[in-house]
């Protein structure tokens, strides 16, 4: 049977041999929902980059400037970190150059794994169903927060892995953890949330409506891959 391993933390990635994987990133609290919001109404491509700078350049392309720091949306970008503000751009199927403290940095990490693809509740159903079909050990690799770990991207985990637990070995601790976690919280997990360290400092920020959007499950069936330097949905 083929196996599914949880990484934590960016910090951990380097333990886990990604060269024959999938690895499915997630940083629910907010990147990769902002990446699935946005390509699942009209975005063409986002590209994931770990530095303002690096934005900046790309943006000459004619790319959208999105991101954040601390946050709050960088200073001259078009757009900050919001699902809402993601999707409004896919009304002009905008091109969108990324950059967040973490999520786009463990895309960075994973980028020379052989297959990456994008993960957040709002697809997670979606993602299970395409790793069923894809015949490759997996790796659920968490953004986190600046290296530490993050409630909302091991709930991911959880509800990703009691999708696949017919289908995969859960081949670490890491694992067993997240699907206890989750199933324990399933039924309210934006009230399980509330305590959290991300909610607390995000909810500071007012985007409290952005967390309630990010921790919902199956709203988009779509799964986006990175495709060398872009992340896009393939045409089915
Ligand atoms: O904007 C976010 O949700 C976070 C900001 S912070 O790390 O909490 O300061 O960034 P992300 O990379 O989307 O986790």
């Amino acid at each position: 049977m083929r196996k599914i391993e949880v990484c934590y933390t960016p910090e951990l990635i380097q333990l886990y041999p990604l060269e024959d994987k999938v690895v499915v990133v997630v940083d629910v609290l907010r990147a990769t929902s902002c990446m699935v919001a946005g390509l699942a109404n009209g975005v063409k491509e986002v590209r994931p980059v770990a530095s303002v700078d690096a934005a900046w350049e790309i943006a000459k392309e004619g790319y959208i400037t999105a991101g954040e720091r601390n946050g709050v949306k960088v200073e001259g970008f078009q757009i900050g970190n919001s699902p809402f503000e993601h999707m409004e751009m896919g009304k002009s199927n905008a091109k969108i150059v990324q950059t967040t403290t973490n999520g786009t940095l463990a895309i960075d990490k994973s980028a020379y794994a052989p297959h990456v693809i994008i993960g957040a509740m709002l697809n997670v159903s979606a993602v299970a169903e395409y790793l069923k079909k894809y015949d490759h050990d997996v790796i659920i690799h968490c953004a986190g927060w600046k290296g530490k770990y993050s409630l909302e991207d091991s709930l991911f985990a959880g509800a990703l892995l009691e999708r696949l637990k017919s289908d995969f070995t859960i081949g670490c601790d890491a694992g067993l953890a997240a699907l206890t976690m989750y199933n324990a919280v399933k039924d309210d997990i934006f009230g399980f949330m509330k305590t959290s360290s991300h909610v607390q400092r995000l909810g500071k920020l007012g985007v409290i409506d952005d967390i309630e959007y990010c921790l919902k499950e199956d709203i988009f069936d779509i799964v986006p891959v990175l495709e060398n330097t872009a992340i896009v949905v393939p045409e089915q």
